[in-house]
């Protein structure tokens, strides 16, 4: 509860607590959203083919892509559940307020979609490769 910028609450650094609120947040999200889940899962999946595999570039670039799609994931739920809290009656700003918010989140899922077709056509390629051999 604690505001560094205003001074208010406690003092202090903790980073054990630090990593709590994220774990908090990402489960809140696996437990609640299902497009987050299935997404995420999708993602480890091909990266783990890509860790066996020791392919560390397409790893890294599918590991980028699915964070950036994550945070604006997470971003949207948060920006949709604020909304909700100020008011969950029909209005055109909330409207507007959650269309742009979807939209950013559409972009990078639409980038991550991209990249994870490319990937996993590489990945079952280089199964196919390996089971040959
Ligand atoms: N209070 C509201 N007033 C007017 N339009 C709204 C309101 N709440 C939602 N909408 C419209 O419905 C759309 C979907 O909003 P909603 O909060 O249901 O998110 P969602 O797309 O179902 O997201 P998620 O699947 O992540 O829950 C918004 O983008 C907006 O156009």
């Amino acid at each position: 509860m604690r505001n560094k910028f205003l001074g208010t609450g406690e003092d202090g650094y903790h980073p054990i607590r630090k990593i709590k609120v994220v774990l908090s947040g990402l489960a809140f999200a696996v437990r609640y959203d299902f497009s987050v889940t299935y997404k995420l899962i999708a993602s480890l999946g091909v990266l783990i083919f890509f860790s066996f595999f020791r392919q560390w570039i397409d790893f890294l670039l599918l590991l980028a892509v699915t964070a950036m799609m994550l945070q604006a994931e997470l971003f949207n739920s948060a920006i949709e559940a604020v909304c909700d809290f100020i008011t969950t009656r029909e209005s055109h700003k909330i409207k507007v307020i959650k269309d742009i918010s979807a939209a950013a989140a559409g972009i990078s899922i639409l980038i991550w979609a991209v990249v994870l077709a490319v990937e996993t056509y590489r990945v079952a390629r280089l199964v196919v490769f390996w089971l040959i051999h």
